[in-house]
């Protein structure tokens, strides 16, 4: 972490993206503690997967600046980005290499130094140590998903930023994938930034959420309080709420 003093794990300030003169993006601030849950909603086109690109570093912010643990995503990129796990586009794995090899070869790609150690020990971590031998090929959707999880913990990460992770995943695969996410929070104290538009599932895992709308930022906070501000008793709800108030 930067010296000095006490940062939020990520802090996006007034972050603008422009393309062909549209924002994708407008001016869009807000930051996340360590070890909260949080769910990133918006509309379809609303900026989503825009602004979590931007926060990887896979596109620039034409104005505004990004921090992760204080570390500025521009200016210094190794430190900021070496405590990020990201599942942005979707996992790709060599299919005739084993689970093990695959995380070998990210892990030998990886600007962090990662021994064999940590790989077994993020295997573990997924409950994919039985399977570690086995080719990819042989995995279901449910084990490919652990293994994209595995290998965002390579790193020890702070956060995890996942873009819309249920899209195909059965009802088996989702319970899996909330009780993985809800058990890194706790006992590894990871933060996660998650997309979706499954707003039922995303009840269940967020204690914080942050909507935007049109690349703008229409609400964030503890979802709890959220709740209770706007008189209402489920995220579904909270969110027509916000979109809708939004649009007038
Ligand atoms: N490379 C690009 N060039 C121009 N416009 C783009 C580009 N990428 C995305 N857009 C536009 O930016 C807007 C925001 O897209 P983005 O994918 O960030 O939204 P999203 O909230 O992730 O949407 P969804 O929920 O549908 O995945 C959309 O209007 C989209 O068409």
């Amino acid at each position: 972490m930067a010296e000095g003093k006490h940062f939020p794990v990520l802090e996006l300030k007034g972050v603008t993206k422009q393309m062909n003169q549209k924002k994708l993006v407008n001016n869009l601030s807000f930051s996340l503690q360590q070890g909260d849950i949080y769910g990133f909603l918006g509309p379809n086109g609303s900026g989503k997967t825009t602004t979590l690109r931007m926060i990887t570093r896979l596109i620039f912010p034409t104005s505004g600046e990004i921090f992760i643990n204080g570390y500025s995503v521009e200016r210094d990129y190794r430190k900021a980005l070496s405590v990020v796990g990201s599942i942005i586009e979707n996992p790709a794995f060599y299919l005739d290499l084993t689970a093990k090899q695959n995380l070998k070869l990210s892990a030998e790609l990886s600007d962090t130094k990662i021994g064999g150690a940590r790989i077994d020990e993020v295997l573990e971590i997924v409950h994919l140590s039985d399977v570690k031998n086995d080719k990819i090929k042989t995995f279901s959707l449910g084990m490919k998903q652990r293994l994209g999880f595995a290998n965002a913990l390579l790193c020890r990460p702070a956060i995890i930023i996942l873009d819309e992770p249920t899209n195909g995943v059965d009802p088996a695969g989702l319970r899996e994938m909330k009780e993985l996410i809800k058990r890194l929070s706790q006992q590894e104290n990871i933060t996660f930034l998650i997309s979706s538009h499954m707003l039922r599932e995303m009840q269940d895992l967020c204690n914080r959420v942050t909507i935007i709308q049109k690349g703008s930022l229409v609400e964030t906070g503890l979802v709890n309080e959220l709740l209770k501000d706007y008189g209402v008793d489920n995220l579904e709800d909270l969110f027509f709420a916000c979109v809708q108030e939004a649009r007038q």
